[in-house]
């Protein structure tokens, strides 16, 4: 691989690590970890969410130097899987499973996207095309949800070219920007949008279709109250309040908000939006 090439996707692994990081300082965020408390995950702690933020960092870093020595999709899922099994050892509990079959799923469609002249959301459905149809999950709470029909879940996304990151999160976060909003408010507005669109199998699993159904609810009154210019903090605090008494969570809505600031830095940081590889045709 051009060393170009090699050095632009190192970046993006170090920019999809940052938004871990953005994402759990996103505050509030019902049901979920934030500065504030650890939501309905009495398993998990901003500390042990911020180391783990960096360990899936380090195992980004080390999907793009595969990518750099030529190896693809297929070949890094054996590395995927090795790092979700040390996450599981190191942490007891599941803190960035999610995050790091998105991550490593957006290095290779970069890889692909460069390789083909595709957009990255085309990379993202060609690495999918490529990996999914022997794909094995194991028994996980996304595998029943989908043997019932009652989700898709994270594989949905990925083949669907993650629209909920391409066609929601990213344009929600680019217009909260061009608004002015700040960090704060432009984070509760990306959130806000993914927690109308996203089929969340860690609010399925917890809370069935109810909980899913709250979530869209949240989701849209707190777009109005942003949209309003009302403060979102009251409404947030009672719904995380609630969220804790039920168990509802949104692990999902999470994991893409970081892909979400994790592309848009990305793609900041080229000189020009010329020289940054093109996000969705759709
Ligand atoms: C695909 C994975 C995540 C399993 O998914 P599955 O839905 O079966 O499992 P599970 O119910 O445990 O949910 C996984 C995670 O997805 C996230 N999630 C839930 N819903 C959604 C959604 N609609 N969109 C995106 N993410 C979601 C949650 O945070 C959850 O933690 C993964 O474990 C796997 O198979 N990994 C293979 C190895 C790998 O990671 N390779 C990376 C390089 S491509
Ligand atoms: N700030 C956050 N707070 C909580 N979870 C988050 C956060 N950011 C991302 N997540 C994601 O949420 C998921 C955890 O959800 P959950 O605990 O419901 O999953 P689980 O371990 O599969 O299920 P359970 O613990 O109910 O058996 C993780 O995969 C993680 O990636």
């Amino acid at each position: 691989m051009h060393s170009s090439l090699a050095s632009e996707i190192l970046r993006l692994a170090d920019c999809l690590a940052e938004g871990l990081r953005r994402e759990l300082f996103l505050t509030p965020k019902p049901g979920l970890v934030d500065l504030l408390d650890a939501g309905a995950h009495p398993d998990l702690s901003l500390p042990l969410m911020l180391e783990s933020a960096e360990f899936v960092g380090r195992g980004y870093r080390s999907f793009a130097r595969a990518l750099a020595e030529g190896r693809d999709a297929a070949q890094l899922l054996p590395l995927g899987r090795d790092l979700e099994k040390q996450l599981l050892e190191k942490f007891g509990t599941n803190t960035h499973k999610g995050a790091i079959f998105l991550g490593g799923l957006l290095l290779c469609a970069l890889a692909e996207s460069r390789r083909q002249e595709l957009d990255l959301q085309q990379g993202v459905v060609a690495v999918a095309l490529h990996i999914l149809p022997t794909h094995q999950t194991g028994a996980t709470h996304g595998a029943r949800l989908r043997d019932k029909q009652l989700a898709t879940g994270i594989l949905g996304e990925a083949r669907r070219g993650l629209p909920s990151l391409f066609n929601a999160a990213l344009p929600a976060l680019a217009a909260a920007h061009s608004r002015g909003l700040d960090e704060n408010r432009a984070g509760l507005a990306t959130l806000a949008r993914l927690m109308q669109c996203v089929d969340d199998t860690t609010a399925l699993h917890r809370c069935g279709p109810p909980g899913l159904a709250r979530l869209r609810r949240d989701g849209a009154r707190l777009e109005s109250l942003l949209g309003q210019e009302v403060d979102p903090w009251p409404f947030l605090l009672a719904a995380n309040q609630d969220y804790i008494a039920l168990g509802l969570t949104m692990g999902g809505v999470a994991d893409l908000l970081a892909m979400a600031y994790g592309i848009s830095t990305f793609v900041q940081q080229f000189p020009s939006p010329a020289a940054a590889p093109a996000l969705t045709s759709g």
